[in-house]
């Protein structure tokens, strides 16, 4: 692992009695990163950031957290999971859940919390069970980022928040990311919120890591290309081709110059998309073999 790594995972794999939900996982995030972790229904992702909670243990493979890896002590406090269902207590208040944080937390910054609460329009003295989905998700997440956590993990957190409560909660993942150089791992399905907020990629499909890097690097290595039906491509550069009547669209990987073909760098959608149309097209293929 390099020391510049918050996040690491080497030959990661997680079976549960049903089959393996992870396997031969590799993957590092950066220092400092934005990651979207990205992947179809059942791809692995809720299992992946509990391995890294180390609320569940390794089948095989490691995984590690700031060059160390989790044990049964619980979550370091320089890490924060903030889980798909939100723990929080229904019966406490606003107030209550923000003081059961700074009780349970050595590195509480209780200014910074009461202020995404309120930030968030949420009363203080409501009662966490009279809340709406989007404000138990805000308060949620203000008790998470009140850890000042040096590493956060986010397992769509963006689910149930209006489109402007989305918006409000990827600028503040930004904002504390830049000014404190905290490492994100972010999943979603929602690609258009994450466009413009992540600059690492992981897509898992099927269990495994399809693309790791640089969102940047990713898009620049490869090109979207638009040509005739009957056009020919180099098919070990080709990650998805899709033909309609009179044109085909393909999604490649490097710069093969491609007479006649019109090119462009993909969008982070487009080249997520086109790695998860394949991942799954593979995946049938590999079912109809068995
Ligand atoms: N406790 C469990 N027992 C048995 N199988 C499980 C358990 N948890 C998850 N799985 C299986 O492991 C696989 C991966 O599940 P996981 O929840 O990690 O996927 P995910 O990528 O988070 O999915 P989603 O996008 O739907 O939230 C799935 O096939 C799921 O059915």
């Amino acid at each position: 692992m390099a020391s510049s790594d918050a996040l690491t995972a080497a030959d990661l794999g997680k079976r549960y009695r049903r089959g393996w939900a992870l396997r031969d996982c590799d993957f590092s995030v950066p220092h400092g990163r934005i990651s979207a972790l990205v992947g179809p229904n059942g791809a692995g992702k809720t299992t992946l950031m509990a391995l890294a909670a180390g609320l569940l243990e390794p089948t095989e493979g490691q995984v590690r957290v700031m060059g160390r890896a989790p044990d049964r002590r619980g979550i370091p406090a320089d890490l924060a999971f903030l889980a798909q269902d939100k723990p929080l207590y229904r019966g406490f208040t606003v107030a209550d859940m923000l003081r059961a944080g700074r009780a349970l937390n050595t590195t509480w910054d209780q200014a910074y919390a009461e202020r995404l609460v309120y930030e968030a329009g949420v009363p203080r003295t409501a009662r966490i069970g009279t809340l709406s989905g989007g404000q138990r998700t805000r308060v949620a997440l203000a008790v998470t980022l009140g850890r000042r956590p040096r590493v956060l993990m986010l397992d769509e957190p963006l689910a149930d928040l209006d489109p402007i409560a989305r918006d409000e909660v990827m600028r503040t993942l930004m904002a504390e990311a830049a000014d404190t150089g905290m490492t994100v791992l972010l999943s979603s399905h929602v690609l258009s919120d994450l466009e413009n907020v992540c600059d690492h990629l992981v897509l898992l499909a099927d269990g495994r890591t399809r693309l790791c890097g640089d969102v940047a690097d990713l898009l620049a290595g490869h090109r979207l290309l638009v040509g005739p039906a009957d056009g020919d491509l180099a098919a070990d550069t080709v990650v998805e081709r899709r033909t309609t009547a009179r044109q085909v669209t393909a999604l490649v990987r490097g710069h093969s110059p491609a007479p006649g073909w019109e090119s462009h760098e993909p969008t982070l959608e487009e080249l997520v998309m086109a790695h998860l149309r394949a991942g799954s097209a593979a995946a049938r293929a590999r079912e109809v073999a068995a």
